[in-house]
């Protein structure tokens, strides 16, 4: 089988030289292409030299449409707006496209499921084992245990990051409220300021700290009377994301189009 010729979309960026240097050390793909928004200073200079892994003879390009037609998968890590037309861009070439973006709003993941009908998307607020293997452990202490015990995530990231809560808190969020049977939207508390009344009965709390250079830390807390359970990931390195991106787009090259998570790569 050829190798998967993968792009890096927004290769400049913390997650994009990570996954420059991923593709690069992985077998069965080679890095095909990479992009930056048009005025980027990286554009026209070799990604292997911004990744610190000397050159590589593909450059940055400014043109996404061009760069996603010459690929077989993208991996991207960018911003909302750009994955929202990256995926379009995926879904006319029916290629894979990896996004671990973060911060979509609801009518955005519409549209990520419009362009999963022809692209095959692999999407996860979270691609590192430790996190997805947290995400089925919340689902199934959540199901064991009764609405007595009050669930409350915490989440920690660097001083740069722009959304809150972080992805990762909302997929173990959905994950605990799959467990319990109940709907995120009916049951979620995302802010308490000021005088808040008592905790409401089965509601599922989100709590976002930002601070210094800490890669991310989550903590899904199970509160009962007299005990508690927390259960912590703590990401030390943005490489363990990057693998898993990799992972995805070598998983999702022979699969049908559609909307998959980490949960279905990992096969957890
Ligand atoms: N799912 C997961 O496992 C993980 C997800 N993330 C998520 O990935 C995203 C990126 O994080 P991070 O790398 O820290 O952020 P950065 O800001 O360091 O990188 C984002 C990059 O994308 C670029 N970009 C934005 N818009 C475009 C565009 N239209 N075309 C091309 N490039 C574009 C940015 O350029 P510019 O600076 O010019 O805007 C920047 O270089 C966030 O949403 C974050 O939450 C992060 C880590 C793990
Ligand atoms: O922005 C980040 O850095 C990260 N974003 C993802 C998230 O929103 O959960 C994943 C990871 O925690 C790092």
């Amino acid at each position: 089988m050829n190798d998967l010729r993968i792009a890096i979309m927004g290769a400049e960026g913390r997650m994009g030289q990570q996954l420059v240097r991923a593709v690069a050390a992985s077998e069965g793909c080679v890095v095909a292409g990479a992009t930056e928004r048009p005025g980027s200073v990286a554009v026209g200079k070799d990604i292997g030299v911004l990744a610190g892994l000397g050159p590589m003879g593909v450059n940055v390009s400014d043109n996404a449409e061009a760069v996603i037609a010459a690929s077989d998968a993208i991996l991207d890590f960018t911003a909302p707006a750009a994955t929202l037309k990256f995926a379009d861009m995926a879904a006319c070439g029916g290629i894979v496209h990896v996004i671990g973006t973060t911060g979509f709003s609801q009518e955005d993941e519409a549209k990520i499921r419009a362009a999963a009908e022809r692209a095959r998307i692999i999407k996860a607020g979270n691609m590192s084992l430790g996190v997805n293997l947290l995400t089925a452990v919340t689902r199934r202490v959540s199901a064991a245990l009764d609405m007595d015990f009050d669930i409350e995530i915490v989440e920690m990231h660097h001083r740069h990051k722009v959304d809150a809560p972080s992805g990762t808190a909302l997929m173990l969020a959905h994950a605990a409220a799959d467990g319990r049977g109940v709907s995120l939207e009916d049951t979620a508390v995302r802010v308490r300021d000021g005088h808040t009344g008592p905790r409401a009965k089965g509601a599922i709390g989100m709590q976002s700290l930002r601070g210094g250079s800490v890669v991310g830390d989550h903590t899904v807390i199970l509160a009962g009377e007299g005990e508690r359970i927390e259960l912590t990931h703590r990401a030390e390195d943005r490489s363990i994301f990057a693998r898993g991106a990799v992972k995805a787009a070598l998983w999702g090259r022979d699969k049908a189009p559609g909307l998959y998570s980490m949960i279905d790569v990992l096969g957890l």
